[in-house]
């Protein structure tokens, strides 16, 4: 069985991880936190609520990653490119579920994973992932004619906007209509802003209470509307989707891979 170690322990996401793994089966060899979080050396099971594992949650990052197979981790794009670089370093897989990453920081990531498999996916449901590739389809047949508008709502203690999971279903989109996501993504409209653009992908932004994280994609036609939503429940499809990736990535060759190929959607 896998060795497990989770960055962002204590944080909604890792805890929800530490369950998905433990009810998997697999061995949870770490538990990682910030230096200064007021969880880190206490046991990670009972943070998480799963019962105790006698696994304190630590902040030394080389000990962590020294004693597992993979690490997950969801926590914010700065650290996961230490991670990324730490992991590559001790030559141990990871899976990168942190979102926000600017353009240079991808490419850092690209390069950071020449050396050791990675994962790194905005969103590790299989209906989101399902999503992208109906999008791709939907919108090579639709072509020009249809106005793009995507709209994502999630919780009031997300940092990062729009969500990753919008601006991939905004880059999957460009993509098949044979657009630069960089060039027509809009992100902002306010005054006298003019009227639309034909290209132009409008990107809008609801931040509110629990919200797990919603996203519908608009084509807009004359005289009709196909509207493409996801809604998460909870957060728990994410994490399943994080341990099942961290178990295929175990073993692969170097390279930075998303979770299109994990459920061999490409
Ligand atoms: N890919 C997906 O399917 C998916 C799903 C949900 C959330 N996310 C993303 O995951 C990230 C985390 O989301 P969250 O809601 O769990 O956030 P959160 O703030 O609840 O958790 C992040 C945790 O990381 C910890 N952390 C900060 N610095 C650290 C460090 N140096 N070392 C170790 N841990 C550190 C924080 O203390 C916190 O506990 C966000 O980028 C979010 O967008 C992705
Ligand atoms: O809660 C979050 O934060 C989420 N982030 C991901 C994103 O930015 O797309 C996935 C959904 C939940």
């Amino acid at each position: 069985m896998i060795k497990i170690a989770v960055c962002g322990a204590a944080g909604r996401m890792g805890q929800r991880i530490i369950v998905a793994a433990v009810e998997a089966g697999c061995t949870i060899s770490g538990a990682l936190e910030r230096p200064g979080h007021p969880q880190v050396g206490q046991d990670a099971g009972l943070i998480a609520g799963c019962g105790q594992l006698g696994v304190a949650i630590s902040d030394d990052l080389n000990a962590v990653v020294e004693g597992c197979d993979v690490l997950i981790d969801f926590t914010t794009p700065k650290i996961s490119l230490k991670n990324l670089e730490v992991c590559g370093l001790k030559k141990k897989s990871i899976v990168i579920g942190s979102t926000g990453f600017t353009p240079e920081e991808r490419a850092l990531a690209a390069e950071l994973a020449k050396d050791i498999p990675a994962v790194l996916a905005p969103n590790m449901s299989v209906g989101v992932n399902v999503c992208f590739k109906m999008l791709k389809d939907l919108a090579k047949t639709l072509g020009d004619d249809f106005d793009v508008e995507i709209v994502e709502l999630h919780h009031n203690k997300k940092k990062d906007s729009p969500s990753g999971t919008a601006v991939r279903m905004g880059e999957v989109v460009a993509e098949a209509l044979g657009r630069d996501y960089n060039q027509v993504a809009n992100y902002h409209r306010e005054g006298i802003c003019g009227e639309r653009t034909k290209e132009e992908i409008g990107m809008q932004t609801v931040r509110g209470g629990d919200i797990v994280g919603e996203h519908t994609v608009y084509f807009i036609g004359m005289g009709e509307r196909i509207e493409i939503s996801h809604r998460a429940m909870s957060r728990d499809m994410f994490s399943r989707g994080s341990i099942r990736a961290a178990k295929w990535i175990v073993g692969k060759q170097p390279g930075l891979y998303d979770m299109q190929d994990v459920l061999g959607l490409k």
